[in-house]
């Protein structure tokens, strides 16, 4: 392929806290609603748990020699609020903090960056006992939980991201109550994300004193297109990107809300004061964008609150996540991002796909939809590169096979399959082929 991607293009992949590190009380570490939520029986496929997960948590530093031998240039991970502040606030775990400056450490001796999401789901219990995201005190906590984490290692991390998917964290945990912890109301979510929003403009806000790096929010994007051309279906379509996709860079971007949400909550969706959208209102250094598919959507009047339904196309290819491998739509997300917010600075945070790879053979493991699936990204990725998008990094999501939330173990996303038996890491097919893409600098792709 031509070689669109300039030479300081950052080639990485990625992984979240409690997806890999398993131990999630080791060392003094305070329980996480996902810890929590996984030990409810029926809430995880299998009732599997993160209990063990990759056991990257004593596995961290050889891990670290893989991500070098496969030749990445960042690595974007999360660290757990509750190994580092167990209660959520106040004592700081010296032994948590330290398994995360070792890790960032053992990323530097190999010439890895680095990229520290600081929350990715796992909210200390102890701060879900005091309401959560739900309660008015929760930008001040992560902004402090964020600042011990600046002075600890801010010298040494050049990328942040402050919170994942604030979408994710809204939507399935407190509307439909799919992830934790698990809550389903209509009139929370919307409270939910303006505390979101807050810590995230607070968190930057503190940075800005402590740090000269970059930070930024990671956000979840799905082109929205109608399944037909009438007024309905365009409508609808046009609600779902509102409501996945403006609600959260529209208000961080511009200081406010789209106007389609107040008619999505109806009575649930309070009169924000003038001065709270005005400091959410926080562009950050650089805007982390998580692709996946897009959303084929038809209208659905009786579907509350969207009055709309994502289809699944019958003649698409689907990933067993039952996602459409759709590679246009990334081109067509970032240069929505170009074109909506004035071109800001984007790294793909997390691209990937979840297939059903085959038992490994002669130590190989083929997984050459993965292969395919990563390829067309790439390249999608690249033609918005030509066309003027300020796109800086690409991730895999992700490194490992790993728990998938909800669905447990059984939904496999890595380029190295894991064997739960005794934790050996086989590289597949997807990781050759993506070594190859580092090595020629995208060419290979
Ligand atoms: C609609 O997909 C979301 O953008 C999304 C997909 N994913 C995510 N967000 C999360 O950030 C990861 O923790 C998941 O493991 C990963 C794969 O499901």
């Amino acid at each position: 392929m031509a070689v669109p991607f300039p030479d300081d293009f950052l080639w990485g992949a990625a992984t979240s806290a409690y997806q890999i590190e398993g131990a999630p009380l080791a060392d003094g570490a305070g329980p996480s609603i996902w810890h929590r939520f996984a030990h409810t029986p029926g809430r995880v496929a299998g009732n599997e748990t993160g209990d063990l997960a990759c056991d990257h948590y004593h596995r961290a530093l050889d891990d670290v020699a893989l991500m070098a031998e496969l030749g990445l240039d960042v690595y974007r991970f999360s660290l757990a609020w509750g190994r580092v502040l167990p209660e959520g606030r106040g004592a700081v775990n010296r032994r948590g903090l330290d398994f995360y400056a070792r890790l960032v450490d053992a990323l530097l001796e190999h010439d890895i960056q680095p990229m520290a999401t600081l929350y990715h789901w796992d909210l200390p219990v102890a701060l879900h006992e005091r309401g959560g995201w739900l309660n008015p005190d929760s930008p001040h906590w992560f902004a402090d939980y964020a600042e011990t984490l600046f002075r600890a290692l801010g010298d040494r991390v050049p990328f942040w991201i402050t919170i994942n998917e604030p979408w994710v964290v809204t939507v399935p945990g407190y509307l439909d109550g799919q992830l934790a912890p698990g809550h389903r109301d209509l009139f929370e979510p919307p409270r939910v994300a303006h505390h979101l929003l807050l810590a995230h403009a607070e968190a930057v806000a503190v940075y800005r004193t402590l740090g000269r790096q970059q930070i930024g929010l990671a956000v979840n994007l799905e082109p929205q297109h109608p399944a037909s051309p009438s007024p309905a279906d365009l409508e609808a379509s046009r609600r779902r990107d509102a409501f996945i996709n403006r609600w959260f860079l529209d208000a961080l971007m511009f200081g406010r809300y789209p106007e389609e949400l107040a008619d999505i909550f109806g009575p649930a969706w309070p009169e924000f004061p003038a001065k709270s959208l005005e400091q959410i209102r926080c562009r950050g250094d650089f805007v982390g964008v998580n692709y996946y598919s897009r959303g084929l959507v038809r209208a659905a009047p009786d579907v509350a609150p969207l009055g709309a339904v994502r289809l699944t196309p019958s003649d698409a290819e689907l990933t067993t996540m039952g996602w459409e491998v759709y590679p246009k739509g990334l081109t067509e997300t970032l240069l929505w991002l170009r074109d909506r917010y004035a071109n800001p600075p984007l790294y793909i945070t997390e691209n990937g796909a979840a297939f059903d790879d085959p038992p490994p053979r002669n130590g190989r493991v083929e997984d050459p939809r993965r292969v395919a699936y990563l390829r067309a990204h790439i390249r999608a990725a690249a033609k918005a590169l030509e066309q003027g998008v300020d796109l800086r990094g690409y991730c895999v999501w992700s490194l490992f096979d790993n728990f998938e939330w909800a669905e447990g173990y059984s939904k496999c996303f890595g380029l190295y399959q894991v064997d739960p038996s005794d934790q050996t890491r086989r590289p597949k097919a997807s990781a050759r082929f993506y070594r190859e893409v580092m090595a020629s600098r995208g060419a290979a792709a």
